[in-house]
């Protein structure tokens, strides 16, 4: 991949993922095993859209359980399949909390996700994500500044950060500007794993998803996702429910294809944003396992 393209100056060239390719098999088992399974994913989520992350693990096959104590957050861990970890509305308390969590999570190699919200965004964000570069969650799930900035909080980047900086819990970037970001960010995910497995999925118009080796982008969604406040957030819890069942890159591609899928389904269905969260919901409880693996995937060709 070529320095321009982290500028952004050129679009990759990509090749459709076959249909035979294993990966599409395992988003289909995925899919299925959380209906079958209905795994717990608990979440430390910001206070804004914690119902909504709520109702979308449910609607997808899973269950929910929401904590902001670390006691709570380190013994819930020990009993269910993935931790979802949203910095969105911090309070003063949080430094701490979120510092003896994840150390806990890293030495006990329980699998978590983080959604950095508003990375690179006042001094304590910034203090609770840099500490998080030794401790690293098992995926990243971000829009395209959120990616950017961690990247450069966790050194990883010589220093580069978004051009046009962090604007509150908005993007500013695009996702094909983040894929350099999005790289460096899966693969440092992968050095701290015990297991060698990580992957970052940066979401917005075309979201991309890698593991540090192989980089897809999945076009689709609707706009008026980005009119209801938390489509990201329960993006990543739900990948938290996947990320119960399968490994981090299959459980990036299964949570943000049926997302996509989803919002199609949901913007047809709705009549404004109001709606449209409602048939969201419904839609993800209603898109099938064959709907979702089949869906139009584009590998970054190498
Ligand atoms: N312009 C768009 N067209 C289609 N789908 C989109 C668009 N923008 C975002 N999405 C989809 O909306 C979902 C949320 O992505 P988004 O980038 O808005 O997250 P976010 O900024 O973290 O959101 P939030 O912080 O409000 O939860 C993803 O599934 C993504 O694919
Ligand atoms: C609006 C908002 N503010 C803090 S978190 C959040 C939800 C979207 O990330
Ligand atoms: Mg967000």
């Amino acid at each position: 991949m070529s320095k321009a393209t982290q500028s952004g100056l050129h679009l990759p060239p990509t090749h459709a993922l076959a249909a035979d390719d294993a990966l599409r098999a395992a988003v289909h088992q995925a899919v299925a095993d959380v209906r079958a399974r209905t795994p717990l994913a608990q979440s430390f989520t910001n206070f804004v859209t914690i119902n909504l992350v709520a109702n979308a693990q449910l609607a997808s096959g899973g269950t929910a359980a929401m904590s902001y104590l670390p006691d709570d957050v380190i013994d819930i861990a020990a009993m269910c399949g993935a931790t979802y970890i949203n910095v969105g509305t911090l309070l003063p308390f949080y430094k701490d909390a979120l510092g003896e969590i994840t150390s806990a999570l890293h030495d006990a190699g329980h699998r978590w996700v983080l959604d950095p919200v508003a990375a690179g965004l006042g001094a304590t964000r910034t203090a609770i994500l840099t500490a998080m570069r030794d401790v690293p969650p098992t995926v990243v799930r971000a829009n395209a500044s959120e990616v950017i900035a961690l990247d450069a909080l966790w050194g990883l980047s010589d220093g580069e950060a978004s051009p046009k900086g962090p604007a509150g819990v908005e993007s500013t970037d695009d996702v094909d500007t983040a894929l350099m970001a999005a790289v460096r960010v899966a693969r440092h995910l992968r050095a701290a794993d015990r297991d060698g497995l990580g992957a970052v999925a940066v979401s917005g118009e075309t979201d991309l998803v890698t593991d540090g080796e192989r980089v897809f982008r999945l076009p689709g969604g609707d706009a008026t996702m980005t009119k209801i406040t938390g489509a990201g957030c329960a993006l990543g819890g739900v990948t938290a429910t996947y990320l119960c069942v399968a490994e981090p890159l299959v459980a990036a591609l299964a949570a943000s294809l049926l997302f996509n899928r989803a919002g199609e389904r949901a913007a047809r269905e709705s009549h404004g944003p109001g709606s449209f969260q409602t048939e969201f919901l419904d839609a993800l409880w209603a898109i099938d396992a064959d709907t979702v693996s089949t869906s139009t995937v584009l590998e970054v060709s190498r």
